[in-house]
């Protein structure tokens, strides 16, 4: 049996880049074989073995032909007789079609150093169309490695197109399409994933109300949104942040002074759920959404509006949450500004306010007797009023 390093590992070696993890193919052997030699199998019929010391996947050479639509939709043909070549044809891009012997050979058959020279991203066959999640990885490369001037090929584009177009990336769960997408939006350059995808369609089939954001000039909310996004990248912004960022627009529109029907069914929420978001992107996104308007005004709000805006939030026992509001609502509005050296003295001054709000405590209402409906009255009152000083002092 011989051992190579595939995949990722190769790739960002020759790229110069860290590697942090390592993919390995197995050729020549059997599945009884490497169970002999301790490998633990990963899946009772997936030819993919975890090293019993390092932990790393070991993938017997396999070839792989669709059976039917979606993941478990795949029959693997994996035996002692399929090549390295055979299995690295049936990969998704070139750069990741490149294995390595464990003298540091590097077996390239289908061009992969060649493209990496020409930043390019380019399938390595027709097989490329086996899994329809590889539209959404050429995208998160290309997230990635835009600024090393990466862009996808010509060819490959328009496979992703005809992809796009079948309707085939609807039969992706929503486990798979979230680990890219949430990948690809902490990557360096988030935005071009969403433009990548735009360009080949594949917007308009995974969240077609984003690609509805693109629209001629001065309409096009699609590129500032764009710009919002590289923001929460260049700040280091964490996911939950780069999530609300991405489905702000979808909330309440703060160029309308048109009271918003409060009915109307939300489509962050329906975002949210059909893609199984984690619970606190899905939080995060519905507050930006709901609230990011009101916080860009915040100076202008009176006491009243103040502490209610804050209450949404639960400050009190979330404080963190509130803080990734004022970084979302930050990134919104640098990018809509379309120019990021602005401050944004609406986050000290909201965090400033909560922390007015926050300064009221219970315990001396509570010696008062105030207790039930009384005491959440007494508290807000007494936190109307620290609000109060907080707003007279920021005046003066
Ligand atoms: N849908 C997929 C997933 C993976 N691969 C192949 O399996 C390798 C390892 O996959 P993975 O670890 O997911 O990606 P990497 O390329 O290693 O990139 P990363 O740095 O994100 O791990 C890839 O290089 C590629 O050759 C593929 O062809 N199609
Ligand atoms: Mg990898």
């Amino acid at each position: 049996m011989q051992i190579y390093k595939v995949g990722g590992a190769v790739r960002d070696r020759l790229l110069g880049r860290d590697v942090s993890e390592v993919d390995w193919v197995v050729v020549g052997a059997t599945t009884e074989e490497m169970q002999a030699l301790g490998y633990r199998p990963v899946g009772a019929d997936f030819p993919v073995f975890l090293h019993p010391k390092t932990g790393e996947e070991y993938a017997l050479a396999r070839t792989e032909r669709k059976s039917g639509r979606g993941y478990g939709g795949f029959t693997f043909y994996a035996s002692p007789d399929v090549t390295l070549e055979e299995d690295l044809i049936r990969r998704d891009l070139t750069i990741n079609a490149m294995a390595e012997d464990d003298h540091g050979q590097v077996i390239d058959p289908y061009g992969g150093q060649h493209d990496l020279e020409a930043r390019l991203l380019r399938h390595v066959s027709s097989a490329f169309a086996e899994d329809p999640l590889r539209v959404l990885r050429v995208a998160r490369f290309a997230a990635r490695y835009a600024d090393l001037g990466f862009v996808v090929a010509d060819e490959t584009l328009a496979l992703m197109r005809q992809l796009a177009e079948s309707g085939e990336l609807q039969a992706l769960t929503p486990e798979r399409s979230w680990k890219e997408i949430s990948r690809a939006l902490m990557e360096p350059h988030p935005e071009v994933f969403v433009q990548v995808l735009r360009e080949c369609g594949a917007l308009r089939e995974l969240l077609p109300e984003l690609d509805a954001l693109f629209a001629p000039p001065p309409a096009d909310t699609g590129s500032a949104l764009l710009e919002v996004l590289h923001q929460c990248a260049r700040h280091a912004q964490p996911l939950a942040v780069r999530w609300a960022c991405l489905l702000h627009v979808l909330g309440r529109d703060c160029t309308s002074s048109e009271p918003q029907p409060a009915q109307r069914k939300n489509p962050i929420e329906a975002i949210n759920v059909r893609c199984k978001v984690p619970r606190d992107c899905q939080e995060l996104a519905l507050l930006v959404g709901e609230y990011h308007c009101q916080a860009h005004q915040a100076e202008a709000l009176q006491p009243e509006a103040l502490l209610e805006l804050l209450q949404h939030f639960d400050i009190y026992r979330r404080p963190e949450r509130f803080e990734q509001f004022l970084a979302a609502c930050e990134m919104v509005a640098r990018g809509r500004a379309a120019h990021e050296r602005i401050d944004y003295p609406q986050a000290a001054y909201l965090r400033a306010a909560a922390d007015a709000a926050r300064a009221v405590e219970a315990r001396p209402l509570i010696e008062l007797g105030y207790q039930g409906a009384e005491l959440g009255q007494a508290l807000k009152r007494e936190r109307l009023q620290s609000i109060e000083r907080f707003k007279a002092g920021a005046a003066s």
